[in-house]
């Protein structure tokens, strides 16, 4: 039985969906890091939030894991280039709690606009201060959304909603985009000039760390108002601090910090700043949301293979999933079968997908035969990782796709170059979805692959089978199954034959020399 930790304070929906799947499941929100490390080998899955940070250092003590499933968007608390080298699939929920950060930032925006927090205290503590609590309005204002995806474009939809101006800058917002959401997009600094309140939501990234800063704070409006419900480093604190003493920016409103939990912070105590502890995922809605999707994405990849909102990863959906299961084993076979016979550094990898196997989604198909390939030259290489590691070592891959029919419905081709060779391999399914291997370097054959086999090369003269039934008979070797091709008569062959078991090392040098042998290669699947 599969088994998930989830290892931080989470909607019960998320135990519950995991074992109504037939998931094993611990919850220890909490959790100190070495706790953490000390238990997480016992895992194949580990469910987070934002408090458990997954660092290379608990990666490399998960022995067993398999997918690290974030309730929620943000994944800057997992190590991905770590869980891809070790590879684990790394997804989020990247739409479960997008509403209610958004209204968040509306509600910050307001709150800032209106000086609620302050106003509510004050009222409370019997002061009745109507005039130093004078707020401006937000109607024809104009919001600057700085990252106009999921979230900034609610935000953008219902200021719009508001009666605002709406601006926003985003490289990866295309023009018809902007049109469609009624968004006019600009270039960053002319956001600056002209937003009367500038809202963020990009994730962090080395483009997008410490946006906010003194440099660009002096591009904007005087009396700006900045809205911070994304994440702590996208602004320069001090910077901030700074700009709202001087009064060029008249006021801020701050969900997240650089520094997590922030219980204390240079912006704390400031007239004009709102604060809230990251509460921009924090409804009762989103928090369902996120926990049902994890826990139901984590069970598919556990359970069906299927991958979703994956970060490292290609996509399956569950639909595609049973589509591609016999297709996952012809490409296994085909990289296994490739990787087993090079022995020399391989420079390039080309994949032909033909016909039906045309119309798949081919990206798991190649991390797969990848996989296969590279499994039998190094270790610790899987699904997830076979892309990079293929980059890594400098491997050049490419895919074709042609759904053209020739001799087969569907083919899946294989073909490699090293230092001293280019060889292909192509395999097809039948009807039964059994995958076969119909071509080898070009020489046509029909064979499917078992457990035990010998790859021979030979040439093409009188007496080959005769000598190697004797051979293996004498070793009491059963042959199971036992095809030939050839590229022309007396010319070059192959022979791939199945046997039960496999072969002595002393049988093996028997097979080697028979005269018309060039070389034989025992392989397993
Ligand atoms: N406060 C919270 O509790 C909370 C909750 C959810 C999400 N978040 C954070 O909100 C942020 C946005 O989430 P989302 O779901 O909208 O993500 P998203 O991926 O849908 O959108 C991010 C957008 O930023 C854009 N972007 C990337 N680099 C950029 C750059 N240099 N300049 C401008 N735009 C850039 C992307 O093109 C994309 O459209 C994330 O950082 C996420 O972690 C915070
Ligand atoms: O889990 C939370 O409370 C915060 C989530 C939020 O930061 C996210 O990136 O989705």
């Amino acid at each position: 039985m599969v088994k998930v930790l989830i290892s931080d304070k989470m909607s019960p929906r998320a135990a519950e969906i995991f074992r109504d799947r037939g998931v094993e499941v611990d919850e220890k929100p909490g959790m100190s890091p070495e706790e953490l490390k000390a238990c997480i080998g016992e895992y194949d899955g580990l469910a987070v939030r934002s408090a458990t940070k997954a660092t290379a250092d608990i990666i490399a003590a998960a022995t067993n894991l398999k997918v690290i499933g974030r309730a929620g968007i943000g994944v800057d608390n997992v190590d991905i280039p770590a869980a891809t080298a070790a590879g684990i699939c790394v997804m989020n929920t990247p739409y479960g709690n997008a509403i209610t950060t958004a209204e968040h930032a509306i509600a910050m925006m307001f709150s800032l606009s209106r000086h609620i927090p302050a106003a509510n205290q004050s009222t409370q503590d019997g002061k009745w201060e109507k005039s130093k609590f004078m707020g401006v309005e937000l109607y024809g204002k104009v919001l600057g959304v700085v990252g106009c995806g999921n979230i900034g474009s609610i935000v953008a939809d219902r200021a719009i909603g508001l009666k605002m101006k709406v601006v926003a800058y985003d490289p990866f917002l295309s023009p018809e985009r902007a049109v469609e959401l009624g968004v006019e997009k600009l270039e960053l600094d002319d956001l600056f000039a002209r937003a009367d309140y500038i809202s963020l939501h990009t994730p962090i990234t080395e483009s997008t760390r410490n946006i906010i800063n003194a440099q660009n704070i002096a591009k904007m409006k005087e009396g700006v108002r900045i809205i911070n419900c994304a994440r702590g480093g996208l602004v320069v604190e001090e910077d901030l601090k700074a700009a709202l003493e001087s009064g060029h920016v008249a006021g801020a409103a701050v969900d997240v910090y650089v520094k997590e939990p922030a219980t204390e912070n240079l912006l704390f105590g400031m007239d004009n700043v709102v604060t809230t502890p990251h509460l921009g995922a924090s409804t009762d809605e989103a928090q369902v949301n996120v926990a049902i999707q994890v826990a139901e994405q984590m069970s598919d990849y556990l359970l069906l293979g299927s991958v979703t909102n994956a970060l490292n990863m290609p996509s399956v959906s569950a639909e595609e999933a049973p589509k591609l299961k016999p297709y996952m084993e012809l490409a296994t076979q085909l990289g296994s079968f490739a990787g087993q016979v090079t022995e020399t550094g391989i420079k390039s990898v080309r994949i032909d997908y033909e016909g039906q196997a045309a119309s798949l989604n081919i990206k798991p198909l190649t991390s797969i035969i990848l996989q296969g390939l590279l499994g039998p030259l190094l270790e610790s290489v899987n699904m997830v990782n076979a892309p990079l590691v293929a980059k890594e070592r400098g491997i050049d891959v490419t895919e074709s796709i042609n759904d053209r029919e020739d001799d087969y419905q569907t083919l899946v081709r294989l073909c490699i170059t090293t230092e001293n060779q280019t060889r292909d391999i192509a395999g097809t399914l039948f009807g039964d979805d059994r995958p076969r291997v119909v071509s080898i370097k070009g020489i046509n054959m029909e064979a499917e692959l078992g457990p035990h086999m010998l790859y021979i090369t030979n040439q093409d003269k009188p007496g080959f089978i005769g000598a190697m039934g004797s051979i293996l008979g004498d070793a009491e070797v059963n042959i199971a199954t036992f095809h030939l091709g050839r590229d022309q008569k007396k010319g070059e062959a192959i022979a791939l034959i199945e046997i039960d078991s496999e072969l002595s090392k002393n049988t093996m040098d028997m097979v080697c020399k028979l005269p018309q042998v060039t070389q034989v290669k025992a392989l397993n699947f």
